[in-house]
């Protein structure tokens, strides 16, 4: 809503209206002759008329870029009405929109957006997240739509802040608790989700919600790495109102980046759906979760127990002018690991067996490879299957494949704080977002060829076998530069570790006639879940 009364604000400077009584000489109309409003009305469609007749593409005092293709608009409010016409399948436009005007890099103007430059060269990529990493910012654009879930979490820090986090954070994903503690827990989970779940659903053949699993399995998995929490969430649907409101807060942040209404619809709320939770109440109930977990954690550090997870570790490194965190900062980190290691990861499982279940011929190949390196008497040992994880290279080609077409974080947002320009030769002003799709990018014929469409894992294969390493500037599903991804090993462990463990111990198939697609979300969620039918093998 700021760029809205920044948009009026700035109609009302830009109009001079002295000038324009002047010109139209009001003074000898007489007043009684024609009523006040309708001289009011036809000044303010004089002044539209004009503004649109000047900015008949784009959004009103939005400057005309005519050094970069351009996705037109219509007059004054620019792609407004496209992207509410298109908001189901915002990703697949933009996806056509680079494919149309046969480009790597376009601007675009929303009215209540800041002006956009939108890129999928990976040389303007490598350029904002590498060579000029401190002029591309997390701008107040993340604070005002992210900052109420994440406060001043690592994902909208910038600075000093930025690299306190990042350091903290980065001791906990070390090989070592990879390999003998994380693995562990996602084998107990695997097990538990196979016992309580998978194997039931088996012998019913009453079909399940995999994405809403996956959704339990990955909260239940995080809760005990990050803060060594057993939340017995597969068995029970009693932590499920912090899941719902912590998916619909994750919703209401990314509208707020495409719909400048968002918040007014949200305080609307109550007026045209009675009864709903509203987002204040989200909040609320987000909040309590993550306190109570703070709480609790300070009460057993008091008892003297010793923990060694991601919540102890927070809790106990100073930050750069030597204190603690405080309860809130404690929190907006504990939420910010959530979303970070959680949904994405999620989302990552289950588009990998969406696309395992349409192409019959990759999940056979996956099942022989599983079948070759794992043998039925090692299936339960965490160190063998550690150790096979990370040597499988076809899992590892299905699953990159997935995170190219269905990239988990699907698209991402830098700020200029200088006057700058890309390689590319585009200029980039002072202020203007720099956003990038990696969903669009995944699917560039200009980067993966004619087929980039396809789902193909063979294109990660070389000759000789092994894993074919492609650029994190055109491939960034883990982002890339100093601001990559933390838990990269973490979730590429965990989705191989599920994948191969389901493989190898159940036949899954999609119900039919049910349309798989994504939300509109920070993360790559489906939409209505993926239905599928469970047999064991
Ligand atoms: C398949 C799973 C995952 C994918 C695709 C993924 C992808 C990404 C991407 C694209 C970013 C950059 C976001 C940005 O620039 O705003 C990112 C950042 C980050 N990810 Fe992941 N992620 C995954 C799993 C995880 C896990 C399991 C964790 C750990 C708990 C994690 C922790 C982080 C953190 C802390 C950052 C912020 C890094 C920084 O700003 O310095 N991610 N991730």
């Amino acid at each position: 809503m700021a760029y809205i009364s920044e948009a009026v604000t700035s109609i009302t400077k830009h109009i001079n209206f002295e000038q324009f009584n002047s010109n139209f000489n009001f003074r000898h109309i007489n007043q009684q002759q024609i009523p006040i409003s309708t001289a009011i009305t036809a000044t303010a469609i004089t002044i539209l008329g004009l503004l649109a007749l000047k900015y008949n593409d784009r959004a009103v005092f939005t400057k005309r870029r005519d050094d970069v293709p351009f996705i037109k608009g219509v007059p004054l409010v620019g792609n407004l009405f496209r992207t509410i016409a298109t908001v189901d399948i915002i990703y697949d436009d933009l996806t056509e929109s680079f494919e149309k005007l046969d480009t790597l890099t376009m601007s675009q103007s929303t009215i209540g957006m800041p002006p956009q430059l939108q890129t999928i060269d990976p040389l303007n990529i490598e350029y904002v997240l590498r060579h000029n990493f401190s002029n591309y910012i997390k701008g107040p654009q993340m604070m005002d739509t992210m900052g109420d879930l994440f406060g001043h979490g690592i994902f909208v820090a910038n600075g000093q802040e930025w690299q306190y986090h990042r350091k903290t954070a980065s001791h906990i994903f070390n090989v070592i608790t990879l390999r003998d503690h994380f693995t562990d827990v996602f084998m107990q989970e695997l097990k538990n989700m196979s016992e309580y779940i998978f194997d039931t659903n088996a012998k019913t053949g009453e079909p399940v919600d995999f994405a809403h699993i996956m959704s339990k399995f990955t909260m239940e998995s995080f809760a005990r790495v990050a803060f060594g929490k057993n939340l017995n969430g597969l068995l029970n649907e009693n932590n499920a109102q912090f899941a719902i409101s912590f998916d619909a807060c994750q919703k209401i942040s990314f509208n707020r980046f495409i719909d400048p209404f968002t918040d007014l619809k949200e305080a609307l709320k109550p007026i045209f759906s009675p009864g709903s939770t509203t987002y204040k109440q989200h909040i609320k109930i987000i909040n309590d979760f993550a306190y109570s977990i703070i709480n609790e954690r300070r009460d057993k550090l008091k008892q003297g127990l010793v923990f060694e997870d991601m919540l102890s570790r927070f809790m106990t490194t100073e930050t750069p002018d030597g204190r603690l965190l405080n309860d809130v900062e404690l929190r907006d980190t504990l939420l910010t690991f959530l979303a970070a290691g959680r949904d994405t990861t999620a989302d990552s499982i289950n588009w990998t067996f969406y696309c395992l279940l349409t192409h019959p011929d990759v999940e056979a190949k996956l099942r022989q490879e599983i079948d070759q390196y794992l043998p039925n008497e090692d299936i339960d040992n965490p160190q063998i299957l550690y150790e096979i994880a990370r040597k499988m290279t076809y899992a590892h080609a299905v699953f990159y494949e997935t995170l190219r077409l269905y990239p988990s974080v699907p698209t991402n947002i830098r700020l200029s704080v200088k006057e700058d320009r890309l390689p590319s030769g585009v200029k980039v002003h002072k202020g203007d977002s720099v956003m990038w799709s990696l969903y669009a990018a995944g699917r560039s014929t200009h980067l993966w060829g004619p087929d980039a469409r396809t789902f193909d894992p063979e294109r990660w294969i070389q000759e000789n076998g092994e894993l074919k390493r492609v650029s994190s500037y055109q491939w960034m599903a883990f982002n890339a530069g100093p601001r990559n991804c933390i838990g990269q090993n973490l979730a590429t462990l965990e989705a191989i570790l599920v994948i191969t463990h389901l493989l190898k111990r159940y036949k899954l198939s999609l119900v039919p006639d049910q349309k798989v697609t994504y939300a509109l979300s920070l993360t790559l969620q489906m939409r209505y879940g993926m239905k599928v039918y469970i047999s064991k093998r």
